[in-house]
């Protein structure tokens, strides 16, 4: 990794390190050293086996082209022909190595998982809540295990009660502790991860060897590495290449048989090797590992090679508000009273409403009223809680002696007072705007006693909006992808902070079910969608979306949604998602423009070469002026073999990535690979031929 990663951890208990500093771009990727390919060699040698080349149609023809001429050469030995059995088994080796430098990058990152995976004991909870001590490997779904500090977490789980600062190096290189808690949306814990501080109950969400990290460790290995459609489509575009150039090559000899210029089998495998395109077969596989390594790199971990193609084409990305546009923190900064109420009598019900509300919200107002208004030792006894939840928008607490509290979005606190033809004062609506204006977050709090209902006054939630946001919708902007902010906040708060960011649209009152609706609306067009989200009612709308990226900190369920996951649990990752995503897209077509072109050039060395004896006319066609036949096709052979070793770094690394619009993007690369594709080999083999034509039998 050449920068490091920006993120810092967030919790609503250590705010200075809240912070999310948005970088400026870092597409850079893995630097690339020749060692690699000495150490890739081993695996190199172990691809040469034909069951794992028909994978790949064009090495494997070359591999045939291979062999063949290494029977022939032995039948009718030749300095020319084994020349060119040399090459053409290097041609193959070096597209073996590609692959295998890919791969082996992610093996350095596996071996660092395992050593978090080492044998821990776990404090399991007996049904009678007493402790036993059991193998963390005999631990299944629904265990309830106690962590304290110190302790290393046995297992993935959700943290079912308390809350603990959490050391999460040794998956995510990061070592500022992070907090987890019960009941908000960082209730997720990673086994192999360090408790700090505290006491936390972890209810146990995965079998043995299913673990995050067991499934990681087969992700940057590359274990189970699925071709994705794109890959596909492109080795049956290859593939079909081949077959037209072989037939061109098979018909080609009785039409030369009869003109008197029959061609021996080596110089006709050497020409078949040249026209069909082997620099992107070759390459093909080792840019798509590279795609998945950046965004390693980056912490995050795409469960499908599909998701990270996705990222590259999607033009519309779905930022949730609060975390993702907003530091997070949502927290009670102020309690404004309607006319005829007191703010301590404000501050004493929406403590009551708040202190079963296991939410930060929730539990911001608690530490507030205490703070503010002194207002201790208040107790629940006999009283029904009303958690919060996203559909209702609302929460509170039933006394007893007929006495509710609510507290929650405007609207919803409104109809619930309304229902019971409460009053509303008319200064509520203007408490609820002013605060909604400056972006904050107003939470309405009422009561009915003794089946009369009323509104007291407002909560006003604070949260602030991340810096340089504002930059990095401009790049996406260029790049044709539109930014949509959803929110379940109120459409005045959701105005002032859209506008504050920089995003070009949003959603407000949004449910769950309004986030799917969004996301089906959007790709009805064929559009593809990407989207973050942490909580469990995110999850089907991370199913829905075409990239679906969850936060590590989220809950089981956003994890299991999505299609990847930010270690780092930074929301505006999203943006170099994408970023890397579109550079995975422009380095394949780059290079598979680069390898078209390519062949044009070979052609012009091998063509004429090989019919100048019967067409002295077809001489004016060497325009290189190639030593002689056998220099030509030979010099055609080594370009098209080295070509491939020397664009090994560039596959891995991607070609260089500005934010613009795809079809700028499109007319730079034809310009560069396309031109370039043409040019390079005549000036490659000219060079090459230059050199073997000191070789006495051939020049
Ligand atoms: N603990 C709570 N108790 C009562 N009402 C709440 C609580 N937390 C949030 N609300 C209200 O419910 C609304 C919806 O909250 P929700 O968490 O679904 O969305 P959000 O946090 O505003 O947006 P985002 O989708 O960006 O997280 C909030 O805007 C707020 O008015
Ligand atoms: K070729
Ligand atoms: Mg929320």
């Amino acid at each position: 990794m050449t920068h490091p990663s920006p993120t810092k951890p967030r919790g609503h208990l250590a705010p200075e390190s809240l912070q999310q500093p948005v970088g400026p771009h870092r597409i850079a990727g893995g630097a690339f050293s020749p060692g690699q390919l000495i150490d890739a060699l081993p695996s190199a040698f172990r691809k040469f086996d034909p069951r794992l080349m028909v994978k790949s149609p064009v090495m494997f023809v070359v591999e045939i082209g291979a062999a063949l001429t290494t029977v022939f050469t032995i039948a009718d030995s030749s300095l020319f022909g084994w020349l060119i059995v040399v090459w053409l088994w290097l041609t193959v080796l070096f597209a073996n190595l590609a692959e295998a430098v890919a791969e082996g990058r992610g093996k350095a990152q596996a071996d660092t998982l395992r050593r978090a995976k080492t044998e821990t004991e776990a404090r399991r909870l007996r049904v009678d809540r007493t402790e036993e001590r059991v193998p963390a490997t005999s631990l299944h779904v629904d265990d309830l295990v106690v962590c304290e500090a110190g302790d290393t977490i046995p297992g993935d789980g959700e943290v079912i009660d308390g809350i603990a600062s959490v050391d999460e190096s040794a998956i995510t290189g990061e070592s500022a502790p992070v907090i987890r808690e019960s009941g908000g949306d960082r209730s997720a814990v990673t086994g192999g991860t360090k408790v700090l501080s505290d006491r936390i109950v972890v209810r146990i969400t995965s079998e043995p060897g299913e673990t995050f990290i067991d499934r990681m460790i087969a992700l940057v290995e590359g274990a189970n590495r699925q071709k994705t459609p794109n890959e596909i489509a492109l080795t049956i575009l290859l593939a079909s290449l081949t077959i037209i150039f072989l037939l061109a090559i098979v018909t080609l000899q009785p039409m030369a048989g009869y003109s008197g210029g029959e061609q021996s089998i080596v110089v006709l495998v050497a020409l078949l090797i040249c026209l069909i395109p082997t620099t992107i077969g070759a390459l093909l596989s080792a840019i798509g590992i590279a795609g998945m390594d950046r965004l390693v790199q980056r912490n995050v971990l795409a469960m499908s090679g599909r998701a990270v193609e996705a990222a590259g084409d999607v033009s519309t990305l779905l930022l949730d508000k609060t975390g993702t546009i907003t530091l997070g923190a949502r927290q009670a900064v102020e309690f404004v009273p309607v006319s005829g109420v007191s703010s301590e009598q404000v501050a004493e019900a929406a403590q009551l409403a708040s202190l079963a509300d296991e939410t930060p919200e929730g539990r911001s107002v608690v530490v507030l009223a205490k703070e503010k208004y002194d207002l201790r030792g208040r107790e629940l006894a006999g009283s029904t809680v009303i958690p919060f939840a996203a559909e209702t928008r609302m929460s509170g607490v039933d006394q007893p002696g007929e006495h509710e509290i609510r507290k929650g979005a405007a609207s919803a606190v409104l109809r619930w007072v309304q229902n019971y033809d409460g009053t509303i004062p008319r200064d509520t609506a203007e408490v609820v705007d002013s605060i909604s204006n400056t972006g904050g977050t107003p939470l309405v709090v009422a009561e009915r006693r003794d089946g009369q209902a009323r509104v007291l006054g407002v909560i006003h939630l604070k949260d602030i909006v991340k810096e340089g946001l504002r930059d990095r919708f401009n790049d996406l902007r260029a790049m044709g992808i539109r930014t949509v902010m959803i929110t379940g906040d109120n459409p005045l708060t959701a105005k002032a902070i859209a506008e504050e960011a920089g995003v070009d649209d949003f959603l407000a009152e949004a449910k769950p079910e309004d986030k799917m609706a969004l996301i089906r609306r959007e790709q009805e067009g064929g559009k593809l969608v990407a989207m973050t989200g942490d909580g469990t009612n995110d999850a089907p709308a991370l199913a829905a979306a075409d990239v679906g990226v969850a936060m590590n900190t989220g809950t089981p369920a956003a994890k299991e949604a999505g299609n990847m996951v930010d270690l780092d649990s930074n929301p505006t990752k999203l943006i170099e998602i994408v970023e890397i995503g579109k550079q995975l897209l422009i380095t394949r077509g780059a290079l598979t423009t680069f390898s078209i072109a390519n062949d044009v050039a070979k052609y012009f060395a091998i063509i004429p070469a090989m019919f100048a004896a019967v067409y002295p006319g077809l001489n004016k066609l060497n325009i290189m002026g190639l030593a002689t036949p056998e220099s030509a096709i030979l010099s055609a052979v080594i370009f098209n073999a080295l070509v491939i070793i020397a664009l090994i770094p560039l596959a891995l690394r991607g070609v260089r990535y500005r934010p613009t619009s795809a079809a700028s993007m499109l007319r730079r690369n034809l310009w560069i690979y396309g031109l370039g594709g043409i040019i390079v080999p005549f000036i490659g083999i000219k060079i090459i031929d230059l050199i073997i034509s000191l070789i006495p039998g051939i020049g």
